[in-house]
C-alpha cells in the first residue's frame, strides 16, 4: 500500500481546484495517506498571443505534467477530460473518469440575459471554434472575437468591455463557485458541448498498481460510459478540443444516446446526427457515428482545418 501520491497539477485556478478536489476525495478514503500537489507550467499556459487552433499540437496543456509522471516526480495528473488528448505516451493511460459536473457551455454577460437577448452586432468572445461555428450558424449577424486565458483572465477582459458577452464552461465556473457569473446554460441543442467537457479524469503509470488501485473508487461509471463514446468519436474524426467538434452522449436506463456535430469555422455548413445504442457499445457507437459524418461531408471541413 502507498503512503504518498504526488499530483501534477496546472497552477490555474480551476486545475488548482480539481488537483485538490481529487486530494480531498482521497484523503477521505485513506486517511493515512499523504496526498501533495506538484504545480507546473504548461505550453498552452505560456503561448497566450495566438488563437488556440493556430498554435495546435493536441496535448498542449498536458505535456509536461505527463513529463512529471514519466519520470516519477508524479504520481497522478488531473486533467479535464476535454482536454486530454486520444493517445497516452507510451507507459500512461488513463486511471478513471470522474463523476461529470454540469456539461453545458454558460452565456456570461454583464448587460445581456441570454443568446436570444444580444444585439445584431454583439461582440462575444470565444476562442473555441466549435462553439463559434455553432454560434455564426445560429447568429450570423454577431461579431465573434478571439478570447485566450484562463477563466478568470477571460471575465476580466469582459469585465473591461472588449466584448458584450463571452461563453464559458459551467463546470468551470461552478467549480469556482462563480454560478452568479452564469446568465444562461446554454441547451445542448443550441451549443452542443465538446466532448468529456464537464468531467475529470485522472492518468497515471499504466504498471502502476498501487496507484490504479488507489484510484478505482473515484471511478464513475455513468460518466465513463458517456465520455468513452464521446471520446471515441473525437478520435475517429481525429480531432482535439481546438476542432470545431462536438458531441455529447447521455445515458437513457442501458441506452446510450450521442449527438455529434462537425462545423465550418465560417459557421455556413453544420453536420450533424446522433445514434443510439446498448452502452456496452459505448466505443462503437461515437466510431459509428463518426463516419457517418465523415461521409456526408465532415471530411471535407476538417482537411481544411487540419491541412
Ligand atoms: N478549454 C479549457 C477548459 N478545459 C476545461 C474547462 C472547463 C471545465 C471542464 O470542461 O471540465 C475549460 C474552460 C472552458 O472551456 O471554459
Amino acid at each position: 500500500m502507498k503512503d504518498k501520491i504526488v499530483i501534477a497539477t496546472r497552477e490555474s485556478q480551476l486545475a488548482l481546484w480539481q488537483a485538490n478536489n481529487v486530494k480531498a476525495q482521497l484523503e477521505s478514503l485513506y486517511p493515512d495517506l499523504t496526498v501533495e500537489l506538484l504545480g507546473m507550467t504548461t505550453k498552452g499556459d505560456q503561448i497566450l498571443d495566438s488563437p488556440l487552433s493556430k498554435i495546435g499540437g493536441k496535448g498542449l496543456f498536458v505535456k509536461e505534467l505527463e513529463a512529471a509522471l514519466l519520470d516519477g516526480r508524479a504520481d497522478i495528473a488531473v486533467h479535464s477530460m476535454k482536454d486530454v488528448p486520444m493517445a497516452f505516451p507510451e507507459g500512461l493511460g488513463l486511471a478513471v473518469i470522474c463523476e461529470r459536473e454540469d456539461p453545458s457551455d454558460a452565456f456570461v454577460s454583464n448587460q445581456y440575459s441570454s443568446l436570444d437577448d444580444l444585439p445584431a452586432g454583439a461582440v462575444v468572445g470565444t476562442s473555441s471554434l466549435r462553439r463559434s461555428c455553432q454560434l455564426k450558424m445560429q447568429r450570423p449577424d454577431l461579431i465573434i472575437k478571439d478570447l485566450r486565458g484562463n477563466v478568470n483572465t477571460r471575465l476580466r477582459k469582459m469585465d473591461e468591455g472588449e466584448y458584450d458577452a463571452i461563453i464559458l464552461a459551467t463546470a468551470g465556473l461552478l467549480r469556482l463557485e462563480m454560478q452568479e457569473r452564469i446568465r444562461q446554460k446554454i441547451p445542448a441543442e443550441v451549443s452542443l458541448p465538446a466532448g468529456g467537457q464537464g468531467a475529470m479524469g485522472i492518468e497515471c503509470r499504466a504498471d502502476d498498481r498501487p496507484t490504479l488501485e488507489l484510484l478505482v473508487p473515484l471511478q464513475h461509471e455513468e460518466t465513463t460510459y458517456r465520455v468513452t463514446a464521446e471520446r471515441a468519436l473525437n478520435e475517429r474524426l481525429n480531432g482535439g478540443c481546438q476542432a470545431p467538434i462536438a458531441c455529447f452522449a447521455i445515458l437513457q436506463q442501458d441506452e446510450i444516446w450521442l449527438r455529434g456535430l462537425v462545423g465550418s469555422p465560417d459557421g455556413k455548413t453544420m453536420i450533424q446526427s446522433d445514434i443510439r445504442g446498448h452502452k456496452d457499445n459505448a466505443k462503437q457507437l461515437g466510431v459509428t457515428l463518426a463516419e457517418e459524418l465523415l461521409s456526408r461531408g465532415a471530411n471535407t471541413i476538417l482537411d481544411a482545418i487540419y491541412q
